[in-house]
């Protein structure tokens, strides 16, 4: 740790944020210490980005907080994004705001502007050079000539912490705030991350770090602030604690154990058969998912597991293959027909895919549903509207108003909405990609339950995570995909995350895209 006359690299004191009249974060104290990783924890929607958006200057404060770096302090309300950068605070958000077609020195450039030779002609050597040096700096094994969409995910998460370190001198105080930086990472990758962030930490930076994987956090952080319903709940250091008793810190109650996972009959009907798909990357997959099964698929990006999920949704073309629906073949050339045959698909990027961004949440939710309210010459709007509020009630979504806007819910919240929309219709299938990503530990657990309920009522669902925790302890089996074949398939005792870790792996050049 370096040695310097400030005990305390951030303090946050008495920071409130109020949005449309409703308090998000009331009265927040926290302190980080020099040279130590510090996790910001919460549920859904209880405040962490918004705080660290108030840390980066993004979001102002309410009047009347302090928010001190290093010693300096700054009345929260004039607190600003330049106030943050000249304090050494560096960011990387979860969407890294890397441009995936651009070389990684390009990346950098966009940031930093591009080096100049007299005569004022871009001088590229020198944009490479510079380049290299914040990558060897910050121990980034990546050459500034390739295409950011050609690295492998941790590789990008890697690069966007170089360019935000890039400028920041030796023994300078150097603070860097990652949101979510593991949320998309397979297990493996996220090791790779981790690895990375103790580096950091060893040269001397403080860490500030948001993330739902709790083992993660006991793993790396020396300290945690738990953040419920927007207020500090809990601020002490990670030294024997276990992940129930963070939960319980952050939902105010005891662990829930989790619902036993039943087992499907053997011999109970096919809901879907799948034979030789040959499809994008996909080399002619066989596949059955029974009624009350979970069905899980692991791979690697590039193994062809989001192409299975779209085609079974009519949203990639099936070039060769065979497939039957509760047992009578099936032509599904768009979504519209997979909704007909009792399929729906839960998509990755809710945001992008999967909802209404500007909708209020109660609209979202009933998407799927709104013929049922035609009745002929006018919508049954306020019927809509109640049943929808029933809904938000019933999944467990937390917000405001059913009026909020859906990109004003929390990311797990939001991922709620989504799977409330499609479980309405009670899919005879139901397709999930990366159903909890980003999602907290409380939430993670009612979705899990949401997802057994329905298939106890007759019906089966077909996961891709690349949580490989996740798939053992949700689904009933597991299939492994590599490079477009399925490898292995496992079941019973075999089930563990730790052979699926391996199964995935076997090959170590892959495309990396589906
Ligand atoms: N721009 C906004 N306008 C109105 N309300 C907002 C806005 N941004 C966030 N909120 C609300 O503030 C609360 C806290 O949201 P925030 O995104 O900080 O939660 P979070 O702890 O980061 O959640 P998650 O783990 O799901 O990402 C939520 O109720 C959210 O709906």
């Amino acid at each position: 740790m370096r040695s310097g006359p400030s005990t305390t690299a951030i303090r946050l004191t008495g920071i409130n944020k109020t949005f449309d009249g409703i308090p998000v974060l009331r009265n927040v104290d926290c302190s980080i210490a020099p040279g130590s990783v510090h996790a910001l924890l919460g549920g859904n929607g209880s405040g962490k980005s918004t705080l660290l958006k108030i840390l980066a200057g993004v979001h102002p404060a309410d009047q009347g907080g302090t928010i001190t770096i290093y010693g300096r302090a700054y009345a929260a309300g004039s607190y600003g994004p330049a106030i943050a950068r000249q304090s050494g605070l560096r960011f990387v958000h979860q969407d890294l705001g890397l441009v995936p077609d651009l070389t990684v020195s390009e990346n950098f450039a966009l940031e930093s502007g591009y080096p100049r030779r007299a005569g004022m002609a871009i001088s590229w050597r020198g944009l490479r050079r510079s380049t290299r040096q914040s990558l060897e700096s910050a121990h980034v094994d990546v050459d500034p000539q390739t295409l950011v969409r050609d690295l492998r995910p941790s590789d990008r998460t890697l690069v966007a912490i170089a360019r935000a370190l890039r400028d920041s001198d030796e023994g300078s105080h150097v603070t860097l705030v990652l949101d979510e930086p593991t949320a998309s990472l397979p297990q493996h990758e996220a090791g790779v991350l981790l690895e990375a962030i103790r580096r950091c930490q060893s040269r001397g930076q403080t860490i500030v770090y948001v993330s739902h994987r709790l083992s993660e956090v006991l793993e790396i952080a020396d300290r945690i602030s738990v953040l419920r319903d927007g207020v500090l709940v809990a601020e002490r250091s990670t030294a024997g604690l276990d992940e129930a008793q963070i939960v319980a810190l952050m939902t105010g109650q005891e662990a829930r154990e989790p619902l036993a996972r039943g087992m499907p009959e053997a011999d109970a009907r096919p809901v879907l058969t799948v034979s030789g798909l040959v499809a994008g990357p996909l080399r002619g997959v066989d596949l059955t998912v029974r009624r009350h099964e979970i069905v899980g698929v692991a791979g690697l990006l590039g193994s062809g597991r989001s192409t299975l999920l779209r085609t079974l949704f009519g949203n990639a073309r099936m070039e060769r293959g065979g497939l039957e629906v509760d047992g009578a073949p099936a032509r599904l050339r768009s979504p519209r027909d997979a909704i007909r045959r009792g399929i729906a698909l839960v998509p990755e990027d809710r945001g992008k895919d999967a909802a209404f961004a500007d909708l209020p949440l109660w609209e979202n939710v009933s998407a799927t549903a709104i013929r049922s309210y035609w009745s002929g010459w006018r919508m049954a709007r306020a019927t809509e509207r109640r049943d929808a509020t029933r809904l938000i009630r019933t999944f467990g979504i937390r917000t405001a108003t059913p009026n909020a806007p859906f990109t004003h819910l929390s990311g797990g919240n939001q991922q709620k909405a989504v799977l409330a929309r499609w479980l309405r219709l009670d899919p005879r299938l139901l397709l999930l990609d990366e159903p909890t990503q980003g999602v907290d530990a409380m939430a993670r657990a009612d979705i899990h339950e949401l997802i057994r309920e329905h298939v106890a009522r007759g019906n089966a669902a077909l996961v891709v995570s690349s949580d490989f925790e996740e798939l053992e302890s949700l689904c009933h089996r597991v299939i492994v995909l590599r490079g477009g074949s399925r490898v292995a398939e496992l079941t019973g005792p075999r089930l563990t995350e730790a052979a699926i870790a391996e199964l995935t792996q076997i090959t170590p050049k892959e495309p990396t895209h589906d």
